[in-house]
């Protein structure tokens, strides 16, 4: 379980480019919730996935995973139980290396192994085999070549498995299908979903589509000016339509939706 309390972040404080990216920001994620997360330009979601992973300490308040503080935890440590993709399929991969080997680090980041030879290469390769069929993609008999050949999509559904070879207790997804075609944002979006269901993962997705934020999942969240501005679950969400979204968008946030991505968004 995911628990942020009063979150806050200054950036520039005191000079005249001052910017409260978060404000007070406060959210529980129980176990397994998965939750889409829309919202204005510079409305803070990058910011708030920052503070989560641990690019910066934030200002003021506390961010806890099940019993574990770890407002100033440092970034590499929280990675190994923090799993995080981002709209580049370039990030998040080592190009020049095989898909075995990417996975392999990724397998002994997260699993706090130091060092390859204390594990079966061979038993690793069956499970990295197993794991890449699931995606359907043929990956499981490319295990040899460099991640680099590999296609967007594709690359980003190996970042998907690098980021939960090892399951994490927080998968956070910054707009991860935004730069493919819609036909693979598709499949790459099948396949989150699965996975998180499947294991259970407690899931933050930020995305720019205000379909995906109704369907995908089992909870939205609206944030502007660094705060959660709606938040809506179970039947009310299952009930909404996109228009229903924007108006209560415009009734918490006290503006309309301004996000100039979702207005070009069908
Ligand atoms: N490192 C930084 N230094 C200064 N200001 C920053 C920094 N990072 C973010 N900001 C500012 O904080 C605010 C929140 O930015 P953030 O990138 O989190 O918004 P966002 O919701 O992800 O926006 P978008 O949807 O446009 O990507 C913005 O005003 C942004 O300019």
């Amino acid at each position: 379980m995911l628990r942020v309390s009063h979150l806050k972040k200054t950036f520039n404080e005191g000079t005249v480019n001052e910017k409260v990216a978060l404000n007070d920001l406060s959210l529980t994620l129980p176990d397994g919730d998965f939750a889409a997360i829309v919202g204005s330009n510079g409305a803070g979601k990058s910011t708030f996935f920052n503070a989560i992973a641990g690019s910066f300490y934030v200002d003021d308040g506390e961010i806890f995973l099940d019993d574990l503080d770890i407002t100033f935890m440092p970034e590499h440590k929280r990675s190994r139980i923090i799993g995080r993709l981002f709209q580049d399929p370039l990030l998040g991969t080592a190009p020049h290396m095989t898909i075995e080997e990417n996975l392999t680090i990724a397998y002994l980041r997260a699993s706090g192994h130091t060092s390859a030879f204390s594990r079966s290469a061979a038993k690793d390769r069956i499970f990295f085999r197993e794991q890449l069929s699931e995606l359907h993609m043929g990956l499981e008999d490319r295990m040899e070549q460099p991640v680099g050949l590999l296609s967007g999509g594709q690359r980003q559904a190996l970042t998907l498995l690098m980021a939960t070879v090892v399951t994490p207790k927080l998968l956070l997804l910054d707009e991860h299908t935004a730069a493919l075609d819609p036909k693979t944002a598709e499949k790459v979006l099948d396949l989150t979903a699965k996975i998180v269901r499947e294991r259970h993962i407690s899931c933050l997705m930020v995305t720019h589509n205000m379909h995906q934020a109704l369907a995908l999942g089992n909870r939205t969240l609206m944030m502007d000016g660094g705060r959660i501005v709606f938040d809506v679950s179970g039947e009310t969400r299952a009930a909404m339509t996109v228009q229903d979204l924007l108006d209560q968008f415009k009734k918490g946030a006290g503006s309309e939706l301004n996000n100039d991505r979702i207005l070009l968004s069908e």
